[in-house]
Parts: C-alpha cells; structure tokens; sequence
C-alpha cells in the first residue's frame, strides 16, 4: 500500500457537488481508500484571473495502484464529471492532481510527482497542512508547514475557508 495526496480544485457551478463526487468516486475504487480530507476553502483563481473563485481542497488516500494508473483513474473521473480542456488555466468542473505519491519523485512524460507546482499554491499548501503540517516533500527538501510559511501574505489571503451553508442544497443554484 502506498500513501498518496490529491488536490481537488471546481469553478464551474455546483462547485461543491463535483468536488464531493470526485472524492465518492475516488472511494469507490476497490484499490483507493480515502483516509482524510481537508477542509473545503474558497479561493481566487491563480494564473488566469478572468474567472470564477475556486472551491479548493485535498484528500490522503493509500492505495495499491501505480501512479500511472492512478492518474489514469483521476482522468477518468475528470471526463466523467464534464471536464473540457479549452482555456489553459482556465475554469473546469473538475481537476484532479496528484500531489505525492509514496514519497517518490517521478519525471514522465505523463506525471510529475511531487506536483511541480505544489510549493507555490497556497491554495495547495492550506489544504495539505490541515491533513499533515509536517509532511515532507521531495525535490523541495521541505514540509509543508515551511512550504507555506515561505510563501508571500498575498498568497495566502486568497484563500479562505468555506463551508456549505445552512440548509444549502449542494447542487442547487444556492451553492456559493
Ligand atoms: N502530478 C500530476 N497530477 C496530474 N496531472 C499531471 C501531473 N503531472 C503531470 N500531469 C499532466 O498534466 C497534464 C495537464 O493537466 P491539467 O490539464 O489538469 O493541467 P492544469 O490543471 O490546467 O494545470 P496544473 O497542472 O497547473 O494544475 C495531464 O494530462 C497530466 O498528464
Ligand atoms: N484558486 C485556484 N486557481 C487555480 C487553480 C485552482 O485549483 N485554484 N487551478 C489552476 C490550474 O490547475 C489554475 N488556477
């Protein structure tokens, strides 16, 4: 069994329904076990800006799949919940990344693993360190806890956390 992080990222309405069913699906698999997930923040979007705010979060599963397969898995679940690739950066129903995968560093066509962008994303990094502050990364010879705290202030205060309001039916138009 390997021990595996993936960030779940949505702008496209209902932002929370398609992040929860990638995580349901994810659970489904009969190799994936989901073994925590963070907390859902709301964060504005990096990169290409003109576009809807980001419901962000990360889950920590163990599994026996390769990390191709793994990957090949999220694929399909980003596939199955809609997902066009037309703007890059750009919003999407879902996306899926692989973030670590048993503390390997992979270097394929296909896979970069730690995520190559991981140590620049508060809207990773927040995520990740309410699952496991002192978690190491390879390649960046940090934890998460010094990823994050040498990111800039600005970084971070596009992220904020975010909960399903009261009453709030998920995939309804309510959904903020
Ligand atoms: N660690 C990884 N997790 C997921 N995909 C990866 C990873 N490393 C490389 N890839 C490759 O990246 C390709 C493009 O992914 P995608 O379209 O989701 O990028 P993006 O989400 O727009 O940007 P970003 O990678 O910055 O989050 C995928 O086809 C996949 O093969
Ligand atoms: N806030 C936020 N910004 C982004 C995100 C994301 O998930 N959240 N994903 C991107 C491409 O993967 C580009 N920009």
């Amino acid at each position: 069994m390997v021990e595996a992080y993936i960030a779940l990222g949505s702008n496209i309405h209902p932002r929370y329904k398609f992040i929860s069913e990638a995580i349901e699906q994810l659970a489904f698999h009969e190799q994936i076990e989901v073994i925590k997930s963070s907390a859902i923040y709301e964060t504005v979007p990096v990169g290409y800006t003109e576009q809807g705010d980001f419901l962000n979060g990360v889950i920590k599963i163990q599994t026996n799949l390769a990390s191709v397969e793994l990957l090949a898995y999220c694929q399909s679940i980003e596939q199955k919940l809609g997902r066009k690739r037309s703007v890059e950066w750009g919003p999407r129903t879902i996306d899926l990344d692989i973030l670590l995968y048993n503390q390997e560093n992979i270097e394929t066509e296909q896979l970069i693993v730690p995520h190559p962008r991981l140590h620049e994303r508060a809207f990773v990094l927040v995520p990740l360190y309410d699952i496991d502050s002192h978690l190491y990364i390879p390649v960046y010879e940090r934890t998460v806890e010094q990823l994050l705290s040498e990111l800039a202030d600005d970084e971070k205060k596009g992220v904020r956390q975010w909960k399903l309001k009261n009453g709030e039916n998920a995939s309804g138009p309510t959904e903020s």
